[in-house]
């Protein structure tokens, strides 16, 4: 091994200054690029950012909807509004449109949410 970075026991892993070892050419032991695998490490701290912001706003928004279906089951409303879904679904793909994101995707994803909210609301209105 031509490690730059430990000077110790010739395994690959963190060198003594808590760095990656790291070969002559900017490689390590692995064959990935130093300058790569930091790009990656820093790119996945921001998608973990990302990942946990939209866990918090999911839980916000099953909060709302958790008293949406209480609400529903106590006045003998439907789970479902389809009207109110059309709105939503054009309201988000013009989000989508103007933010770059496919709409075709966010409309699923709305989909894929509203669907499980719908379980919750019928689970709330059988109990
Ligand atoms: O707004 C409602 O009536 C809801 O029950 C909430 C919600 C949603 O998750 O946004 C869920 C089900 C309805 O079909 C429409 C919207």
């Amino acid at each position: 091994m031509s490690s730059i970075t430990n000077s110790d026991n010739g395994q690959p892993g963190e060198g003594v200054d808590g760095r990656v070892d790291e070969n002559v050419d900017g490689r390590t032991d692995s064959g990935v690029d130093e300058a790569v695998r930091a790009e990656l490490a820093r790119l996945r701290d921001s998608i973990d950012n990302i990942d946990a912001a939209v866990v918090h706003m999911l839980a916000e928004r099953f909060k709302c909807t958790q008293q949406v279906g209480h609400l529903k089951a106590e006045h003998q409303l439907p789970p479902a509004d389809p009207n109110r879904e059309a709105e939503q679904i054009a309201r988000l793909r013009a989000l989508a449109e103007n933010a770059k994101l496919d709409p075709a995707f966010a409309e699923k994803l709305l989909n894929f949410i509203i669907a499980e909210v719908i379980r919750h609301h019928e689970t709330i209105a059988r109990s």
